[in-house]
């Protein structure tokens, strides 16, 4: 029989806009079923995301109340909307989870290695300029989305050496099943054998 240690772990998905983050991390999340920490966003729900499970939509009269009380771990303006992490959610799903995973920009994945150090995984999720902007044409973004996240592509792939583990991003399924197998190495380690 075995148990889980007291080992907590974040998973941080970071990468390029467009380079699947998202669409990789929740595909992971849910085989080896992980529970996904949201960050609060102030900018509108594009077609078919949810509150709840994409990010927390709130607006911006309220992101700013939380701000003031020192809610965030960590907070970005991005393209006149903000975007942040609740301390509490992370301390509070860290403790009764094990292992949690969430989507971060470059930015952010820093603040959370220099926070919690050992505890965090980043797993860094690229594929190159021109898959990752016609990715999100076909996606619908509007052109002002996407070259604002192309003005920064080379600065988010440069986070790529920083972090502790990097994949390519082609083909989804091949993707996930190197995660999986990665993250499994973690998880096992957090098994003890009991008797
Ligand atoms: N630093 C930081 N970045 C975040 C947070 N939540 C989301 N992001 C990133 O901020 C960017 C938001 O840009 P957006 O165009 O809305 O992308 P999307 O939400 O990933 O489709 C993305 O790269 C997100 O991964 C957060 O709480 N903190
Ligand atoms: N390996 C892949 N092959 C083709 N399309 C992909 C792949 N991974 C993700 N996508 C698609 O690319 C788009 C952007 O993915 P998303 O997960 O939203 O990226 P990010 O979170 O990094 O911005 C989505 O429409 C997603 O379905």
């Amino acid at each position: 029989m075995y148990e889980l240690k007291d080992r907590e772990l974040i998973f941080v998905f970071t990468g390029p806009d467009g380079s699947g983050r998202k669409t990789v991390a929740d595909s992971v999340g849910a085989t080896l079923g992980l529970k996904k920490v949201l960050s609060y966003a102030t900018r509108d729900p594009r077609p078919g995301e949810v509150d709840g499970q994409d990010y927390h939509f709130i607006s911006m009269d309220l992101y700013e109340q939380m701000e003031s009380q020192n809610e965030f771990l960590e907070s970005v303006t991005i393209n006149n909307n903000k975007y942040g992490l609740r301390e509490y959610d992370i301390e509070h799903s860290f403790a009764n989870n094990g292992c949690i995973y969430l989507i971060m920009n470059r930015d952010g994945a820093e603040i959370l290695k220099q926070t919690y150090g050992d505890h965090v995984i980043r797993l860094f999720i690229y594929a190159d300029r021109a898959t990752v902007e016609k990715r999100q044409r076909d996606l619908g973004l509007s052109e002002e989305v996407i070259a604002n996240h192309l003005s920064h592509y080379d600065y988010d792939i440069a986070y790529q050496s920083e972090c502790e583990h990097a994949f390519e991003n082609y083909d989804l399924a091949h993707t996930v099943f190197e995660i999986s197998n990665t993250l499994e190495g973690y998880l096992d380690r957090n098994l003890v054998e009991k008797d």
